[in-house]
């Protein structure tokens, strides 16, 4: 009887689900399809490379930097590429976590130098900017848990991306730097919004006042890092560490994964009544679902 009350219930807010407000796909910049079009037929020119998306049955998809000749710095075309990518994993509806790493040992070395060259008109620079600041926003928003598997470098633009994953993991000789005041510039990517949010102003202040090199040891101190991958002469490839890392936090169905990332997004960037109003429509998607229902069934216990 109750579960057949709960399924009712179920019915009734499951035709709501549809009402949620998406967080994922919502642009950084409306209205901006005209500046959209010019930076991708700019980013188009500077080619090289590849963003290199898997997706496998556990739920789990692995992204690849793709660019070892220039250390993964991002071509114009990977960025549209990583573009592409977080649009099809935002209708990854079977998803429940991301791990974002580089090819060949290292994570990833910014902009490509080449590109930013030539862009080097801050009419461009803005639009590439507010293209890269839409995709790692929607990539962070992404209803996975996503980790970013950092070995070798992360530079610049590579630092920035590290910071669009809800987790860090670090190889032991990893090293996170900000580099961009040394080459005259701030981070763009969004990078030092969320770097505040991550580790906290002072801290972000000193990494990119100082483009000091953050290891391992020191980017765990201060909150940037989640975990120091063992070295490889234990028998796990640093993704299967990664892997098990994660699967800490994706057992289980994955509406029900889903849901508890929208919620914590909806808490992070939401002012409070509208997180409230998310949580309680998001709260209704799972409420009575299958989930839901079988975990009341077994009666299950929290021993
Ligand atoms: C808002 C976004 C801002 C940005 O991201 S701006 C870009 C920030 N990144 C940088 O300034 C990185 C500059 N590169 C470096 O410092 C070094 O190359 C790096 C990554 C420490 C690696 O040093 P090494 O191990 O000694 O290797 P290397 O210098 O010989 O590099 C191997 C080849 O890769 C190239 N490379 C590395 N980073 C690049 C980049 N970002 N754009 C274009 N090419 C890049 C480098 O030029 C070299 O190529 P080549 O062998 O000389 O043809």
């Amino acid at each position: 009887m109750v579960l057949r009350c709960v399924g009712h219930l179920h019915q009734l807010l499951y035709r709501n689900a549809s009402r949620i407000p998406r967080q994922r796909g919502k642009a950084v910049y409306s209205g901006a399809s005209e500046v959209w079009n010019e930076i991708k037929k700019k980013l188009q020119a500077f080619p090289g490379g590849s963003v290199d998306l898997i997706k496998k049955e556990s739920g789990i998809a692995v992204l690849t930097i793709n660019n070892p000749d220039r250390m993964n710095a991002f071509s114009g075309t990977m960025m549209l590429e990583l573009q592409d990518h977080v649009t099809q994993l935002e209708a990854w509806t079977n998803g429940k976590g991301l791990i974002v790493t580089g090819a060949a040992g290292t994570f990833c070395s910014g902009s490509d130098l080449n590109a930013v060259r030539a862009l080097s008109n801050s009419e461009d620079g803005i639009k590439m900017c507010m293209f890269m600041q839409d995709t790692l926003t929607r990539l962070l928003r992404l209803p996975l848990i996503s980790v970013a598997l950092v070995e070798g470098r992360a530079l610049g633009g590579g630092a920035e991306v590290t910071t669009a994953c809800d987790f860090r993991l670090m190889a032991l000789a990893s090293e996170i730097q900000f580099v961009h005041k040394q080459i005259g510039l701030v981070p763009g990517w969004g990078g030092a919004a969320r770097l505040v949010r991550i580790v906290g102003s002072e801290n972000a202040l000193k990494l990119l006042s100082s483009a000091q090199k953050v290891n391992a040891s020191y980017a765990e101190q201060i909150g940037l890092s989640d975990g120091v991958l063992s070295p490889l002469e234990t028998l796990d490839t640093t993704l299967a560490q990664a892997e098990k890392w994660l699967s800490d936090f994706t057992g289980g169905p994955s509406p029900v994964i889903q849901a508890v990332k929208k919620v914590v997004v909806s808490g992070r960037e939401l002012p409070l009544q509208d997180a409230l109003r998310m949580e309680r429509d998001i709260f209704g998607s799972v409420w009575g679902g299958p989930a839901n229902l079988e975990a009341l069934a077994l009666k299950f216990k929290h021993k």
